[in-house]
């Protein structure tokens, strides 16, 4: 597993030397951790036999053809989609549903190789998460993602509300509407009742600020808190799935999410991580793809409130979309 975190020039590989599916780690251990969304399904430790880092420079001239947008619509898709964005709209028009996450996967010719995918992802999101994946029973995984799940380093413990999405404009500020403003709240409010449930103290959050994803933008409160447990599986628990990923309230979206949604969301809104003796950072699998031989799955997504509309969810998918889609 290797992971670059955001504005870094250092680059961490933890590789284990057998190919065994590890289920759990000792908590004296480095290890790497790749989660699917319903985490009851699975999980995969990587036990750092090898734990390598090196410094990559960006080469600051990101390769032209990753600047370029690319608008991807396939009409069956776009129809089925929108149809199902709008059978959500009626749920949380009618019942206590508030918000759910919905989200499709497409799948693309890929005749690179997983270096050049590679160097390409680490060039082009200097300002997001890199990370890549593989493990042989398990799969090859690649993603570059705006969103911290937790980070805990002794006593201290940092999480954000992610939510809201629209395309970044050069030299413009955007207004953010209610419907965005709405959602991110939500999942401020979930974060910071679920830190105190789980005996978090003295959490403070920022102002609601607009940070940049590419040639996204999002709405961002970052949330920090103090905990004496050393249980960080206990946080994690607390928080996965946020209402960024999954919905509110949680049982209900994710009930919505199984019976609608019609495929499996596999690793794709579950969350990867680093534990290191006292420290653990963890973020969430966004902007991410699966790479098979000469096929890749990209997996996008998006949040649904009652004031959602399907077309224009539709085109936020085909913006994040293009954010993997570039390196392929
Ligand atoms: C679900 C995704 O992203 C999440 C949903 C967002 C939204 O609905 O605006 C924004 C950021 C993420 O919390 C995705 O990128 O696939």
């Amino acid at each position: 597993m290797l992971i670059r975190q955001v504005n870094s020039d250092t680059v961490r590989i933890l590789s284990q030397r057998d190919q065994k599916w590890y289920k759990s780690a000792p908590d004296n251990m480095t290890y790497g951790v790749f989660s699917k969304f319903q985490k009851s399904e699975y999980q995969v430790f990587i036990i750092a036999q090898e734990d390598y880092n090196f410094t990559y420079k960006n080469t600051n001239s990101t390769p032209k053809e990753l600047l370029n947008a690319v608008r991807l619509v396939d009409a069956e898709e776009q129809k089925r989609y929108t149809n199902l964005v709008a059978k959500a709209v009626l749920r949380l028009k009618e019942s206590s549903l508030k918000k759910v996450v919905l989200s499709r996967k497409q799948s693309f010719q890929n005749s690179k190789s997983d270096t050049e995918i590679l160097t390409d992802l680490l060039d082009a999101y200097p300002a997001a998460n890199c990370y890549f994946f593989y493990h042989p029973k398990v799969g090859k995984w690649v993603g570059a993602t705006p969103e911290v799940l937790v980070q805990i380093d002794g006593v201290k413990l940092k999480t954000m509300s992610l939510a809201g999405t629209a395309l970044y404009q050069e030299n413009e500020e955007h207004i953010w509407g209610k419907k965005e403003l709405e959602e991110q709240r939500l999942v401020t409010d979930f974060i910071i009742h679920n830190l105190q449930e789980s005996g978090a103290d003295n959490i403070q959050e920022s102002d609601v600020k607009t940070v940049r994803a590419g040639k996204l933008i999002h709405l961002r409160t970052d949330i920090t808190a103090t905990v004496n447990s050393k249980d960080k599986n206990m946080f994690i628990d607390a928080l996965h799935p946020t209402p960024a990923v999954c919905g509110m309230p949680r049982n209900e979206s994710l009930d919505f999410i199984n019976k609608n949604e019609n495929y499996d969301r596999s690793f794709y809104t579950g969350y990867l991580g680093m534990v290191d003796k006292g420290s653990a950072s963890y973020f969430v699998n966004l902007r991410c793809m699966e790479l098979h031989d000469d096929q890749v799955d990209i997996y996008v997504g998006g949040g649904i409130t009652a004031l959602s509309d399907p077309n224009a969810e539709f085109e936020e998918t085909l913006n994040k979309l293009s954010t993997m889609k570039k390196l392929v």
